[in-house]
């Protein structure tokens, strides 16, 4: 590998040499080495928070065309290499090649919109209660932002995080997930190209705990945007909020999907795959219980096990895989673990919960669907974060709908219904911050509001406009 350049961190516009870097490796096939990253340390998050402070009085009064222009170029880039770039993204992550050029898409489309949001930004003049005073209400940036994200999105979420910071005149310290550095690199050095100021936008890889860590405590960030872990959200919350800034996590999430007696068969089974095994089952918006009445729940359930037996797992880039490999070897042992917990409390494994043999080394796993299960299991308390999936017998509605609200979690939850009374009903009382009918949980639009209730999120929501609610502060004036 001596031949090979390490990709560097960039610190106030200067990409950083650096001899040593990380492997990248695919899951698909651990002997192929997607390139060496380089792995930075909490000296190069001062540097990277001294950098982005600088930019940012300029970047802040920068005019919305500016900002627009760099982040519509940015978009128009992503969007022409989409194919390149959902290659190198299903080769690191894993998801299949369809949906790694889907997610670089909406990276793309994120990009355009949030470049629309530089100049819509709005404010409102007020007459005062006073005479002779007038009462301007406008948005300011927050000031620098740090920003962690996941492995399982590894464009989308770096691009809805960083689009809207950039939008609102924030300057910025990114830190991806280490197992998927090679997309967030390539939009780092898209938005650069575009033509960012130095020091707007900092990049800097390496562990989550020296790194990440780094940038939770550090005092120059005003505020953190972090998808990830439970464990790990709850620690981002206490530190940033300790110290007094902004803070905004994206958490789990326990997923239901209400399938009722009168739901059409075929899109309930559809939106029941779809939610819980496409992308291997690695969303939050994963919908991990099915929980179904009883008068359909035998047919639900032959109709499920024949598809879920015949999903074709194997290498992300092959043309007629459906299921791709697991993130890594940590991520399937843990998959492996909750199979045999899920069995161990006395669920059936209908189809599926081994590793899958293939030619390649890589992190295989057939989905597994259990059935005669309750909602105090483990399995269905416990973010899984892969391709496991459980069927919850009840009698009615009513009991659907407590069952879906009886998790720590509310991130989203769906109903396969065709009564519009259910649908109306389910979407008012079900305690999540998305809901869908008859459609799988999981796969969002990017132009509204992304977030959840209970443990699944902490602070304002994220993407469409509402993304202003935490990248900018609310200034008041008075003039006489
Ligand atoms: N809600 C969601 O979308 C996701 C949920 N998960 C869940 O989390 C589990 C573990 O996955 P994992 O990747 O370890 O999740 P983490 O929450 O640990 O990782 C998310 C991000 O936080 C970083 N990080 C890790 N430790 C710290 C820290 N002390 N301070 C600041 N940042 C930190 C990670 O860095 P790095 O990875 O580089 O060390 C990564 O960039 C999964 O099995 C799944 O259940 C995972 C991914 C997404
Ligand atoms: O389902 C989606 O479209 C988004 C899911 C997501 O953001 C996540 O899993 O982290």
């Amino acid at each position: 590998m001596a031949s090979v350049s390490v990709k560097s961190n960039l610190i106030g516009g200067e990409w950083r040499d650096s001899a040593d870097g990380r492997e990248n490796r695919n899951p698909s096939n651990v002997a192929d080495v997607i390139g060496l990253y380089a792995s930075g340390n909490a000296g190069m998050v001062d540097e990277a928070v001294a950098a982005a402070q600088a930019a940012l009085p300029a970047w802040s009064t920068s005019t919305p065309q500016q900002r627009f222009d760099i982040l519509d170029r940015a978009g128009t880039e992503v969007l022409a290499r989409r194919d390149e770039l959902g290659r190198l993204l299903s080769r690191e992550e894993g998801k299949i090649l369809a949906e790694g050029c889907g997610e670089v898409a909406r990276a793309g489309q994120i990009l355009k919109f949030m470049a629309g949001e530089a100049l819509r930004n709005p404010g409102d003049v007020l007459p005062s209660v006073r005479p002779g005073v007038k009462v301007e209400v406008t948005r300011e940036p927050v000031g620098v932002v740090g920003i962690i994200t996941p492995w399982n999105f590894p464009i989308a979420i770096p691009a809805w995080k960083i689009a809207p910071a950039l939008a609102y005149g924030n300057t910025v310290v990114f830190k991806p997930a280490e197992l998927v550095p090679g997309s967030a690199w390539e939009l780092v050095d898209i938005l650069h190209r575009a033509g960012l100021p130095h020091g707007v936008l900092n990049l800097v890889m390496g562990k989550g705990r020296d790194v990440g860590q780094a940038i939770l405590d550090h005092r120059g960030i005003d505020a953190v945007s972090f998808t990830g872990s439970v464990a790990t959200g709850r620690t981002a919350v206490a530190t940033v909020a300790a110290r007094g800034g902004k803070v905004q996590a994206e958490m789990g999430g326990k997923n239901p999907l209400v399938v009722m007696d009168d739901a059409n068969l075929d899109i309930a089974v559809e939106a029941a795959v779809n939610g819980a095994f496409y992308s291997t089952g690695q969303r939050c918006t994963a919908s991990s219980r099915l929980i179904v009445t009883k008068g359909i729940h035998d047919r639900f359930l032959a109709a499920m096990r024949e598809r879920v037996s015949a999903l074709r797992v194997g290498d992300a880039l092959a043309k007629d895989t459906q299921i791709g490999p697991v993130v890594d070897e940590r991520q399937l042992a843990q998959d492996l673990r909750y199979v045999e917990i899920g069995k161990e409390d006395g669920g059936k494994a209908e189809t599926g919960g081994e590793p899958v043999k293939h030619d390649n080394e890589g992190y295989f796993m057939q989905p597994v669907l259990f059935s005669g299960t309750t909602n105090d299991m483990r399995i269905n308390r416990e973010e899984v974060f892969g391709p496991v999936a459980s069927i919850i017998r009840v009698g009615d509605y009513e009991e659907a709908l407590a069952t879906a609200n009886d998790t720590e979690f509310g991130l989203c939850a769906g109903i396969a219904t065709t009564s519009l009374k259910h649908a109306e009903h389910f979407k008012r009382h079900s305690r999540a911050g998305m809901v869908m009918v008859n459609l799988p949980t999981a796969g969002v639009d990017y132009h509204v509001p992304f977030g959840g209730a209970k443990g699944s999120s902490y602070g304002q929501r994220e993407q469409g406009t509402y993304a202003k609610e935490f990248y900018t502060t609310v200034k008041t004036a008075y003039t006489a």
